[in-house]
């Protein structure tokens, strides 16, 4: 199913505000953004990691946090994107500059001889996006990677986003698939689901 023309409105529209931040102001918050997410108490005590690295003008620069993960010994899987498996296979990455290389759209990315991490071993997930609403709901750039890789993660497993303010929309639009994220950090705030919609219904509706 093609990606629709909402969502790609949506896609531009977001990547043009990012792109158009002062150089400036934009670093100080993607500094801002490192600092809180290696702050989080669910990253601080995960063993495994999933992080992106970057690869597109309007993504955080996620070097200085890949660098915080290997120099707090946890041990640190990045994405590569696998045709022929239909998808992503999450690899251990030790050293950034000599494990990553260039893949298709030249993205960075872990090298296919690097060792595997199954996604059951994956304790805590900062995931890519290009815009999210309040209530942690997640558009990628469109591929469906990781809509397709977060159902496999365990349940116990938090999922993060990054993002510049503007980067949180009112009109996003959801689907079934959509896994939402536990919580996202902005310069200016940390969006945290609430989950108590959800287990209200699930207990029958009772407040
Ligand atoms: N930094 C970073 N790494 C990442 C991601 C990301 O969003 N950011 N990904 C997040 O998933 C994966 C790579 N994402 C990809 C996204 C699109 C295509 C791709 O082939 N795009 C086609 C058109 C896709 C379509 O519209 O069907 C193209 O641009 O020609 C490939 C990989 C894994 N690594
Ligand atoms: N769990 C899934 N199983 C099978 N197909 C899926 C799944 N999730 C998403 N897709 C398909 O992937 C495509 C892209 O979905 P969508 O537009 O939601 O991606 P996205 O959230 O922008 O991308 P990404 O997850 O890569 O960041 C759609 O065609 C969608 O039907």
């Amino acid at each position: 199913m093609a990606s629709s023309p909402e969502k790609k409105r949506l896609r531009v529209e977001t990547i043009a505000h990012v792109l158009n931040l002062d150089a400036a102001a934009r670093a100080e918050q993607e500094r801002l953004l490192i600092a809180r997410v290696s702050a989080l108490a669910s990253y601080r005590k995960a063993g495994t990691v999933l992080l992106y690295v970057r690869a597109f003008p309007e993504e955080i620069d996620t070097g200085p946090l890949l660098a915080d993960a290997l120099g707090s010994d946890k041990r640190l899987a990045c994405p590569r994107v696998d045709r022929r498996a239909g998808g992503l296979i999450l690899h251990e990455i030790r050293d950034p500059v000599r494990d990553l290389r260039a893949g298709m759209l030249n993205i960075p990315e872990p090298s296919p001889d690097a060792p595997v991490i199954e996604p059951g071993k994956v304790d805590w997930v900062l995931a890519p996006g290009v815009a999210f609403d309040v209530l942690g709901n997640r558009l990628g750039r469109g591929a469906g990677h990781y809509d397709r890789l977060l159902p496999r993660l365990r349940k116990d497993v938090e999922v993060w986003a990054a993002a510049f303010d503007r980067q949180i929309v009112d009109d996003l639009p959801v689907e079934p698939h959509d896994v939402p994220l536990d919580g996202i950090v902005t310069p200016t705030r940390i969006l945290i689901r609430d989950q108590s919609a959800a287990s209200h219904e699930a207990s029958g509706g009772t407040a």
